[in-house]
């Protein structure tokens, strides 16, 4: 996300159509995609954020303050599924979420969805990034390079298993790099 505007749009039109307000972000980086988000939601939304690099984060944060939006956001400096199971404890985070953003490491994108896909409410979005991993995913494995081969495999097993999940419909877009975006239905 970070090198894609194009892809930065879709995601800000798409939390505007949604009038999301409560949003999750797993991945954050230096947080380009976060200022984005805290960007777009309203004045009283609120963005749950975690990543265990937090270094990265502290980078882009002068920018968030000057953006006037740290309010809105709640980062934890954390792995992403003891954060998600942690919200799942509480039977009042169910449905509630409006939109969550998924840029993080790929292996773990389908425990993430079977966290995510409860805490959203119906209707609500969930976007995973990265998943054309560079049109690898389109290749030959012979034709992929061997340090890609991995994510590959991961990114393939994840696009398989959502495009059967019946408690959703998805969309990958041909965006930066693969935007699987993902609405719950039931
Ligand atoms: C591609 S970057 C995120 C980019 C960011 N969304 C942006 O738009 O700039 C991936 C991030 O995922 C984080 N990450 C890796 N494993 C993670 C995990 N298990 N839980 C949460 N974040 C993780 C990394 O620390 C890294 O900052």
């Amino acid at each position: 996300m970070g090198t894609a505007p194009d892809a930065g749009q879709l995601m800000a039109i798409l939390l505007k159509l949604l009038n999301a307000k409560k949003t999750i972000e797993v991945g954050v980086f230096t947080g380009y995609s976060l200022l984005l988000t805290a960007l777009t939601i309203p004045h009283d939304g609120k963005i749950i954020a975690m990543d265990p690099d937090r270094k990265a984060y502290e980078v882009g944060l002068p920018s968030i303050k000057k953006a006037g939006v740290e309010h809105k956001i709640d980062y934890i400096e954390s792995q992403a599924l003891p954060v998600l199971d942690k919200l799942l404890e509480n039977p009042s985070n169910d449905g509630n979420f409006d939109f969550a953003y998924v840029d993080a490491d790929k292996g773990n994108y389908w425990n993430y969805h079977e966290r995510l896909i409860k805490l959203i409410k119906i209707g609500g979005l969930i976007i995973y990034d990265n998943t054309l991993w560079g049109g690898t995913v389109a290749l030959p494995e012979e034709l992929v390079p061997g340090p890609k081969r991995k994510i590959r495999q991961e990114a393939l097993a994840f696009n398989k298993a959502i495009s059967s999940d019946s408690r959703v419909e998805i969309s990958l877009v041909s965006i930066g790099d693969g935007f699987t975006i993902c609405r719950r239905t039931h």
